[in-house]
This record gives structure tokens, C-alpha cells and sequence, in this order.
């Protein structure tokens, strides 16, 4: 299987609130996005295509690794991603897109990922379980209900496809679509979706006290596996 990676970067990062796009920002020294390509390249995937905003692309390809292919995004995640398809080279049978914004993505994540693929799966997504009670509120933010937790998952990237189906999701899909996550895109072209199991290290930084978390774990290190 030869693996390819989409790694989207090309979001602004309103909820952090940076004065620079999220994926540049630095996490002890190294920009998020330069974490997530490290992560995968020493996974197994062959080749990376990242998806950048166009007015910084400059600093993105000074920033990146030689070799590392940087494609223009889009005013979506969906768009940015749909870009980047475009651009993964010829060779690839299967391709991962990943979060720039999840830095401490562990190899053994990635692995899982790529044996479920190579073990038959058209799409697998790593997920974690719902670990807090889970309640539904009304337009006063009243308690209506409490949700059955068991069936409940937090869905997390790096996820991976068969590429033809990938492909063929992207091309049957509205051109204005905007769906959260790729897994929903293959979904809705009636493709059954894998899961394998996530970990808390792929949290998304996606506001200030998440990039104060990840600093406190990369300066702790972690028992379980290399922290990037
Ligand atoms: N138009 C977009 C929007 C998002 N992303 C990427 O999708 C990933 C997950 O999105 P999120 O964490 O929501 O990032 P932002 O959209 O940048 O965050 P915010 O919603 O706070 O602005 C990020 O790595 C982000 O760079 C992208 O490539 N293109
Ligand atoms: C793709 C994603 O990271 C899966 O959890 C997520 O959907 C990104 O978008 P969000 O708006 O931050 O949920």
C-alpha cells in the first residue's frame, strides 16, 4: 500500500486567537503543522500534500520540510481538503487526512489507521468514547434528557481512505458542501466507515488552554509511546 497524507492547515484559527494562522503557531519551538507532518511521515505515509492559506503560503514553505508538497486551501475545511486531493501524486492507493491542528498525533494511531486500510476497509476513522453523562438542553439551556453514552464516539484524524473512494466521494459531492470531517463526505456516497481507537494525545488545539495542555505534555513527555 502506497500511503499519501492531506494534511489541511489552511484555517485561520479564530478560536485561538492568534496573530498568525493556527497550524504556524509554535508548540514549544515547532509550528503545529510541521508536528503533524513529522508525525506522519515517520508513521509510514510516502508522501505529503498540506494545504495552506494562500495569502501566507510563503511561510508555510519556508516553515515545511523539503519535499512536502504545498497546495493552495479553500474557504472551508471541505474545499481545503478537496484541494489537496488534487494534488497527491499518482502513486498513491490509500490517503489519511489529517489536522494540522493535532501536533501530538502518536505513530501507533497512525498504524492503526493504515492496517485497517490494508486489511480491506474502504474509510477508518480513530475515535475515543464519550466519557462525561451527555445531556440535551433546550433553548434555555434546560435539561431535557440525558443521552445514552454506549454508542456515543469522538471522532479524531488521522483518517483514512481507499483513495478511489475518496475520489469518487469528492466528485459526487455539491461543490459548495460543507461537512465537518471526511469520514461524513464518504458517508454520504454510502460508503461504510471503520473505526479504531484514538487517543487523548490527538486532541485538536483548537482554543488558547488546549496549546497550554499540549506544552504541559510535550514538557512531561508521555510513558506510552515518543511524543513529536
Ligand atoms: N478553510 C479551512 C478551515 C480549516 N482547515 C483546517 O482544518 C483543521 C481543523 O479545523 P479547525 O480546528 O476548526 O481549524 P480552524 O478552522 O482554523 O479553527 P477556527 O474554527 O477556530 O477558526 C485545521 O487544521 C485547519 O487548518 C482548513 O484546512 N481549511
Ligand atoms: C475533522 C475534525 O477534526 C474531526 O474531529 C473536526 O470535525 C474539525 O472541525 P471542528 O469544527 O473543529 O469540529
Amino acid at each position: 500500500m502506497h500511503a499519501a497524507a492531506i494534511v489541511a492547515a489552511a484555517g485561520s484559527g479564530s478560536r485561538l486567537g492568534a496573530d498568525l494562522p493556527k497550524a504556524l503557531v509554535p508548540l514549544a519551538g515547532r509550528p503545529l503543522v510541521c508536528r503533524a507532518v513529522d508525525a506522519l511521515l515517520d508513521g509510514g505515509v510516502a508522501e505529503v500534500v498540506v494545504v495552506v492559506p494562500p495569502a501566507q503560503r510563503a511561510e508555510f514553505e519556508a516553515a515545511l520540510p523539503a519535499g512536502v508538497v504545498v497546495v493552495d486551501g479553500g474557504a472551508t475545511r471541505t474545499a481545503s481538503v478537496r484541494a489537496g486531493l488534487a494534488a497527491v501524486g499518482p502513486a498513491a492507493t490509500a490517503v489519511l487526512v489529517h489536522d494540522a491542528a493535532r501536533p501530538l498525533t502518536p505513530p501507533a494511531v497512525i498504524a492503526r489507521v493504515l492496517d485497517a486500510l490494508a486489511a480491506g476497509a474502504p474509510a477508518v476513522v480513530p475515535v475515543l468514547p464519550v466519557v462525561d453523562t451527555t445531556v440535551l438542553v433546550d433553548a434555555d439551556g434546560l435539561v431535557t434528557d440525558t443521552v445514552p453514552r454506549a454508542p456515543l464516539r469522538r471522532v479524531q484524524t488521522p483518517q483514512g481512505f481507499d483513495r478511489a473512494t475518496l475520489e469518487a466521494a469528492y466528485a459526487g459531492l455539491e461543490a459548495d458542501a460543507e461537512l465537518t470531517d471526511d469520514a461524513a463526505v464518504v458517508r454520504r456516497a454510502g460508503v461504510p466507515v471503520a473505526t479504531v481507537a484514538g487517543d487523548d494525545l490527538c486532541a485538536k488545539v483548537t482554543v488558547a488552554h488546549d496549546l497550554t495542555l499540549a506544552e504541559l505534555v510535550l514538557r512531561a513527555g508521555d510513558a506510552r509511546e515518543p511524543v513529536w
